[in-house]
Parts: structure tokens; C-alpha cells; sequence
């Protein structure tokens, strides 16, 4: 297997990474790292600035601070642009061209392109290779985008949004493809998604990011085992945020249905009190995240960059 990369070697670091528009901040002072190998879900509100961060790396964009390495070299030298493909979410294919004629464009501006791999994906959608792309449907042009992004076997593959144009049935076998494919070549992937409950059966890896700033990121499984979810009746009428009982805890969400509290914490101790204490799945957790961005930021060891301040706002780690 092809790791794409020394398993040292971060297949995305970002050091105080930032990015003004005229209108405003789209990103701010982000440090983070993608190892290679991950499928990494990049997950945050509209505007939150993953499109952004994905053009950056993708070399579309130039981060007004900070840097950002694809396996340790700049996005705009050859060695990255060589082992980097970027679907973006307007997928840009020339409407003239047949879809043979796009498979061959790709075959000619790729030296390690994969014919076979890039045919499959095209094949089992019943794309006809001699159809104009101009005369696709969304989907069937989100394929062929997917073939040639595939094709050009990266050991990097950003995705922005790659299936929201898809139905539920395309979205799940292009998924598959994708989920095959990275395993057997250790493709690391970075991909914006919405669909949050999907992402939890597709990713081992987190980034999310609300205003622009870097909000969790690290391993799934570490992220999820950092909290605990508790629902309990609610006692303590004088107070109107968390209960007393929660104090020594970090509290990422606290909502009250009734008299039923229910509570995403991060723990800082035994957790005492009458609550039935589930662990969250990834949705529930990604969930009360976006609902909070006031919450304080948490980065695991694997995600954090030596030497450097993860943003602002009290970042925390949690034990490896
Ligand atoms: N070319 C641009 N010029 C000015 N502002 C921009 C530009 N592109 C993005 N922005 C702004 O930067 C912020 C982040 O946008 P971005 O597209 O990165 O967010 P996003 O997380 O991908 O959102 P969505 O989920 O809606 O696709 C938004 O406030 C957006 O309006």
C-alpha cells in the first residue's frame, strides 16, 4: 500500500492560517493537522469558511497569514499540485466536450492518471462516454467529476460538498467507491459535508470550524470518548444555565425540554448527580458544537502542530 506519505509526514498542516475577503475575515489564525491516511470530515455552518480552506490547500486561494503545507510543501509547487485533486462544488467541465474526450484531457494533464479507475466510476453510473457533458444531469456531471478527480489517483483528495447533488442511492455507491479506494491506497481525504449523520460511517477524522475558526478537530473515536451525554430532570430553578452539579465539568450544550435537561460535557472528573449518562454519536456531538460556538475549542494531540498556539479561546487537548 501507497501511504502517500512518511507516517510522520502530516498530509495537511495549517499554522496560523487566516484569509480576508474585502467583506470581511473568512478564516482566522487555524493550526491544525490532517495525518495522512484520514478521510476527514470538514464540517461547519454555511460561511463558516470550509470552502475557503479547502481552495488554500486546493492552491485556488493564498491564506492572508499563516502557512499551509500539503504533505510538507507549499500548495502552489508542482510536488503538491502533483499529488492533490480538488472536487469543488461547482465541478467546472467543459459542457462541449464528450465525457471520453474529458477522460482523455485528464489522462493527458496527469502522469499517473488510471484509465480503468476513472472508466469504472463513469461505467457504473451508465454514463455514456460519448455524451456531451452539456447535456448531463447534475449528478451525472458530479460523477464524471469524480472520475477524473479519482483518476488522477492523489494521494490527497479534497471535496467540497462532493453529494449534494446526488441521489440517495448514487451518494451511498460513490461513497463506497471512495471509501475502497482511499483504503487501498491510502488516500487521505478532506471533505466538506453537511450531512452530518453520513459522515459518521465515512470519516476517522474531524475538523470543524464556525466563524472562521477552528472549533474541534482530531481523531473520531478520541473526539466522541472526550464526552459524555447526560439526561437528566431538571432541579435547580434558580439557575438558568447548566445545574450546580455540572460546575466542574466543561459544558459544551445544555437544553431544557420541559422538565428533561440534557447535557453534552466534556468531564472533568466523575460526573455525579441523578443523569443517565450515554455516550454521543457523531451527529449528536457535531450537533451541539454548532449550536455553541461559545464553547471552548478542543484539538487532540494528533491535530495540534508543535509550537503553535491552537487559535484562540482556550483550546484544550485531551490524553492520547
Ligand atoms: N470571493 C469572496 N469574496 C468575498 N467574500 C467571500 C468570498 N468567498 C467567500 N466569502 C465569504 O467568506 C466566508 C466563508 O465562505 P466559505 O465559502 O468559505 O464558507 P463555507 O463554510 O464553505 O460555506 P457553505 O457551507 O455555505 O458552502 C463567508 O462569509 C463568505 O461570504
Amino acid at each position: 500500500m501507497d501511504a502517500g506519505g512518511s507516517p510522520q509526514e502530516p498530509a495537511v498542516e495549517a499554522r496560523g492560517v487566516g484569509k480576508r475577503y474585502r467583506r470581511g475575515r473568512a478564516l482566522s489564525d487555524c493550526s491544525f493537522r490532517v495525518p495522512a491516511g484520514r478521510v476527514c470530515g470538514l464540517v461547519g455552518p454555511n460561511g463558516a469558511g470550509k470552502t475557503t480552506l479547502l481552495a488554500i490547500a486546493a492552491n485556488l486561494l493564498e491564506p492572508s497569514d499563516g502557512t499551509l503545507t500539503v504533505f510538507g510543501a507549499a500548495p502552489e509547487s508542482a510536488e503538491a499540485g502533483r499529488r492533490t485533486a480538488f472536487l469543488a462544488q461547482e465541478k467546472p467541465l467543459f459542457r462541449r466536450f464528450t465525457v471520453a474526450e474529458t477522460l482523455r484531457l485528464g489522462r493527458e494533464l496527469n502522469p499517473g492518471w488510471d484509465q480503468r479507475a476513472a472508466e469504472n466510476i463513469v461505467r457504473s453510473g451508465n454514463v455514456p462516454m460519448e455524451a456531451k457533458i452539456g447535456t448531463l444531469s447534475g449528478g451525472q456531471r458530479t460523477r464524471v467529476a469524480f472520475a477524473l478527480a479519482f483518476g488522477k489517483r492523489p494521494d490527497l483528495l479534497l471535496l467540497d460538498e462532493p453529494m449534494s447533488d446526488l441521489d440517495p442511492l448514487v451518494r451511498h455507491e460513490l461513497m463506497g467507491t471512495l471509501m475502497a479506494e482511499a483504503a487501498e491506497h491510502g488516500t487521505t481525504v478532506l471533505m466538506s459535508s453537511h450531512m452530518l449523520s453520513e459522515l459518521e460511517n465515512i470519516c476517522d477524522f474531524l475538523l470543524v470550524i464556525s466563524s472562521g475558526g477552528l472549533r474541534m478537530a482530531g481523531d473520531v473515536d478520541e473526539l466522541r470518548n472526550a464526552h459524555v451525554m447526560l439526561h437528566g430532570a431538571r432541579g435547580d430553578e434558580s439557575r438558568t444555565g447548566a445545574p450546580a452539579e455540572l460546575d466542574g465539568h466543561t459544558v459544551v450544550e445544555c437544553r431544557t425540554s420541559g422538565r428533561q435537561i440534557t447535557a453534552l460535557i466534556r468531564p472533568g472528573g466523575p460526573v455525579t448527580g441523578q443523569w443517565q449518562v450515554d455516550s454521543p454519536n457523531l451527529e449528536e456531538l457535531l450537533l451541539a458544537y454548532l449550536r455553541s460556538p461559545d464553547a471552548p475549542p478542543l484539538v487532540t494531540p494528533e491535530a495540534q502542530v508543535p509550537g503553535q498556539a491552537q487559535g484562540t479561546g482556550g483550546v484544550r487537548a485531551v490524553a492520547a
